[in-house]
């Protein structure tokens, strides 16, 4: 009797209320739309809070939430961030069977704001547009590797120099190193080569690490559908264009205009000059995206990926030589001998030039050595999620739905920091990449440049900055923490790359 009463009761406010009726009723369809998931997608947490989804469940550290999340749900899961749909892909066999074995399946990029920004290029592009990219790109690759240890090692001496400039005196080194890495790019990709004075340099690292700060910002509209009619900056869109079109007007487009008008057939330099070599082949295609704007696209993605990358790896990496010490003495007492035992060689074969240790094979380098940056790649751990990916049209993985509009992130960080692969992972112990013969030994799990058709196109640059760096900084620099026995901190900041906390350090010329 009292339900007939309540239903009674509430219709006849229904017929007198029509206005607020129908406002209730679109909020609760609303609402509803935003916690209903479709049927047989990964597992995700079942509690699912209205518009934000499990959004507030990865405030704080998202990575520790990730690793918390694969451990009760498994290594195919999913959260929803807002509306989106993101499955999370963690453990070696679920990554090798989607982005391996299924590459072509799971190379898409999505339909993300940022990706329709960024889409000319490689990295936010999908299907035949990237394919036609990606080749060109290895090609160009391809083309400048013979040169990449002198042009890096040239380079890495101006980092010295500059370094030499601040002997002694207590600095944040990130822009340095950034700047180091930027140059190193721009002179292995396009030969021109960019002084540390030289103003464009410091506001293309600024300008670059703002634009990955606004891609990690969790308040980046990517997963908000709406957010593309809403008036104004709300979301720092136009700032993030303003700061790519600033890059391409001060460093892109000049010298890519100095190299199209110096284009010479016979003499195919660099990987702009491939590029363009590429463009005049595919003048009379139809259709293709071999043209101008996705070469200066490309080379945007080359140089913006490729610094924050690297530069945070080095960055890391100075910080762990200041935290350990001891690995520290015995990476240079090793660098050392090397250096000494090629410069023996190299005098005994009468070569002019002594100081080549990277013109050398890296091969040859000492295995503690390699250990060393291994273990600082595993631990910096800078790609924690790769790159966002999809599908073109629903797909099945480990049994469950993977929809057309999903954003798929292939989980690193359950490679780089699992127990059950490395026993200690919070340990920074170089040894764990030694066998006992003391080679290096690097375990599958161990992929910083992630696997199949969409790993890293330039790992082998990465590397070779990497490696020449620290062989310099090593061999030439004693590192103090700003204060004698204060060393800094550890702490890692939330973001797409994720960075140390600034510190501050003193580089003291042994040498
Ligand atoms: C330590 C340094 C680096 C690390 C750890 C690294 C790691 C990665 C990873 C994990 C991906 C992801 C793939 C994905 O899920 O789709 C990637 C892609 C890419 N990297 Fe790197 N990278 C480094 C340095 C560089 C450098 C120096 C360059 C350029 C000179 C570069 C150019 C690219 C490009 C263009 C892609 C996109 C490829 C595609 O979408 O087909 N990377 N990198």
């Amino acid at each position: 009797m009292s339900i007939y009463i309540a239903v009674h009761f509430l219709m006849d406010w229904v017929y007198t209320h029509p206005n607020i009726s129908a406002v209730v009723s679109l909020t609760s369809l609303l609402l509803w739309l935003s916690v209903r998931r479709p049927s047989n997608i990964p597992p995700n947490p079942w509690f699912i809070f209205p518009l934000v989804g499990h959004r507030p469940l990865l405030r704080g550290d998202p990575i520790e939430t990730l690793r918390r999340l694969r451990k009760e749900l498994g290594e195919v899961f999913s959260v929803y961030i807002d509306a989106q749909l993101v499955i999370v892909v963690s453990g070696m066999a679920a990554i090798r069977e989607a982005f391996l074995i299924r590459g072509d399946e799971f190379h898409w990029r999505p339909n993300t704001r940022t990706c329709d920004l960024f889409h000319f290029g490689v990295i936010c592009n999908s299907g035949k547009e990237w394919r036609e990219q990606r080749k060109t790109t290895e090609a160009g690759i391809r083309h400048i590797s013979p040169n990449i240890a002198l042009l890096v090692r040239k380079e890495s001496q101006q980092l010295i120099k500059a370094l030499k400039d601040e002997a002694g005196k207590a600095f944040d080194p990130k822009v340095l190193l950034h700047s180091a890495v930027f140059n190193a790019l721009t002179s292995v990709l396009t030969s021109r080569r960019m002084d540390y004075k030289d103003a464009r340099v410091e506001k293309a690292i600024e300008r670059y690490t703002e634009n990955l700060g606004l891609f990690s910002d969790s308040k980046f509209p990517n997963f908000f559908p709406f957010q593309k009619f809403l008036m104004g900056d709300f979301f720092d869109v136009k700032f993030l264009r303003i700061n790519m079109t600033e890059i391409h007007q001060k460093v892109i487009n000049p010298v890519y205009e100095e190299h199209k008008s110096e284009f010479d057939h016979e003499q195919v330099l660099d990987f702009l000059d491939v590029y363009l070599r590429e463009m005049k082949a595919h003048k009379n295609v139809e259709k293709t995206t071999i043209e101008e704007k996705s070469c200066q696209a490309v080379l945007y993605d080359l140089l913006w990926h490729g610094t924050t990358t690297t530069g945070a790896t080095l960055y890391w990496a100075v910080l762990y030589i200041l935290n350990y010490p001891d690995v520290a003495v015995k990476a240079r007492d090793q660098i050392t001998d090397y250096l000494v035992q090629l410069e023996e060689r190299n005098s005994s074969a009468g070569a002019g030039d002594t100081n080549s240790a990277t013109s050398k094979s890296l091969i040859e380098l000492p295995a503690y050595f390699k250990a060393f940056i291994h273990e600082v790649q595993r631990c910096a751990n800078i790609c924690p999620l790769s790159m966002a990916h999809a599908v073109a049209k629903e797909k099945f993985l480990k049994g469950y739905r993977v929809p057309g509009d999903a954003v798929i992130l292939p989980n690193l960080d359950s490679l780089m920091m699992d127990e059950d692969i490395w026993g200690d992972p919070e340990v920074f112990r170089p040894e764990r990449f030694l066998n006992s013969d003391g080679k290096l030994s690097v375990p599958t799990e161990f992929i910083p440049f992630f696997l199949g058709i969409r790993n890293c196109p330039a790992s082998s640059i990465a590397q070779n900055i990497l490696l020449t760096n620290l062989i310099y900084i090593l061999y030439h620099f004693d590192l103090e923490p700003e204060v004698q026995g204060q060393v800094p901190v550890m702490v890692r900041q939330k973001g797409l790359i994720p960075m140390p906390k600034d510190f501050k350090v003193k580089f003291m010329p042994c040498r």
